[in-house]
């Protein structure tokens, strides 16, 4: 059995620490309120991110990261992307031998443009990891808490720590697959909360289910376009960290991104929506990096690029639909490199 650190004591943290906590191993749950640290420990309970949910024995919460950190063999790390740099190099301070770092995050961070994985990289020298594995899939914590059924993907370049995640997880509840595309992986799990974002403001606006599925297709299309571009491979956008997650997210009550949608799309300011959110919601800032990277790329993103303008230029989000409704005809596979086999051609009188 394993002594798994989980930096971040919000509501994924901990339900990933009840899982780790049914598989046998023995969590230390770092968070940074003494309040809600008191009343893991004390009353079983994270009164703020899962209410209703009895902690199990074995997990113990620490204010202090180095005392968390004390002979784990794994570093889970599942604060939100924002936190993520500063959390990883206080850790930095407390890590005495290598150790596995495991995280369970979805964003990019603006302007570095770092993928979580690659921020690991940079803020933990090679000497104090033994490998960095993203975990990442359709699971919302408040199903994985009360032990519903969930699937997710571990990704690692290296197959080996991708499978020692698989088996630190896997449980009859909790099904963990592997994949080596970490590229896609990380990119999949970010880009949907961008597009579940987009689909709770047509629900806000009040438009249909017609809307909500053409968002998740062109929004799956233009995920895959920039993944491609970024090295990932396709059919991981068809998997677990993909469509399962972009599901999971754009139809979900359980969903904050899509909830922060549904809220803008009604009127409401994005100041105004992450005040009454209270946790985070991720797809904002991840908008701005996509919309950043897919502009240094040259990558089309219509739905990011509409998002973006709505989100940080006070767009009508009304305007920003009739816009994506009245662009320029396309294929519907116009990044197929079609050559002479271009169906348009064969309209052509
Ligand atoms: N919730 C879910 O179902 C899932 C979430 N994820 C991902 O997991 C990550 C974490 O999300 P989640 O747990 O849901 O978020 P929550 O909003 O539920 O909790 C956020 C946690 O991060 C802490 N935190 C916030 N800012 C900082 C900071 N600057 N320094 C240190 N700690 C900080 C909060 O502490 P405090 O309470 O003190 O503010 C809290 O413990 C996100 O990337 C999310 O996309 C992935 C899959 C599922
Ligand atoms: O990533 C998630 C489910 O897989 C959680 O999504 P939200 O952050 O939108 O709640």
């Amino acid at each position: 059995m394993a002594k798994v650190a989980v930096l971040g004591s919000g509501s994924w943290g901990t339900a990933l620490s009840i899982v780790l906590s049914d598989n046998g191993h023995e969590v230390s749950l770092w968070g940074r309120s003494e309040n809600q640290v008191n009343a893991i420990n004390e009353d079983r309970i994270n009164t703020r991110y899962l209410p209703e949910i009895e902690l199990p024995e074995n997990i113990t919460a620490y204010t202090r990261i180095g005392d968390a950190l004390n002979k784990a063999d794994v570093i889970l790390a599942v604060v939100p992307t924002k936190a993520m740099r500063e959390v990883l190099k206080t850790a930095r301070e407390h890590i005495e031998k290598p150790l596995l770092f495991v995280h369970a995050s979805k964003g990019i961070e603006p302007e570095s443009h770092m993928r979580i994985s690659e921020i690991i990289e940079e803020e933990i020298p090679e000497s104090l990891r033994t490998g960095v594995v993203a975990l990442s899939g359709p699971s919302h914590a408040e199903e994985v808490c009360r032990r519903q059924p969930t699937t997710v993907t571990s990704s690692s370049l290296i197959m080996k720590h991708a499978e020692q995640v698989q088996d630190l997880f896997m449980n009859q509840h909790f099904r963990v697959y592997t994949n080596p595309d970490l590229i896609g992986v990380e990119i999949g799990g970010a880009l949907k909360n961008i597009i579940a974002i987009g689909t709770g403001m047509t629900y806000g606006i009040g438009f249909g289910d017609n809307a909500k599925a053409a968002l998740m297709t062109r929004g799956l299309a233009e995920i895959a376009r920039l993944g491609l571009k970024l090295g990932a491979t396709p059919l991981t956008f068809a998997g677990l960290s993909g469509l399962g997650d972009l599901i999971v997210t754009c139809t979900s009550i359980h969903s904050r991104n899509w909830r922060a949608g549904n809220m803008l799309g009604k009127g409401k300011s994005v100041d105004e929506v992450e005040a009454e959110m209270g946790m985070v919601v991720e797809g904002i800032r991840t908008t701005k990096a996509a919309y950043q990277v897919a502009k240094a790329t040259g990558v089309e993103m219509p739905i990011t690029e509409e998002l973006y303008h709505v989100l940080f230029d006070n767009k009508p989000a009304k305007e920003a639909v009739t816009e994506l409704m009245g662009r320029v005809k396309k294929h519907e596979v116009e990044d197929l490199k079609l050559g002479d086999q271009d169906p348009l051609n064969h309209f052509e009188p």
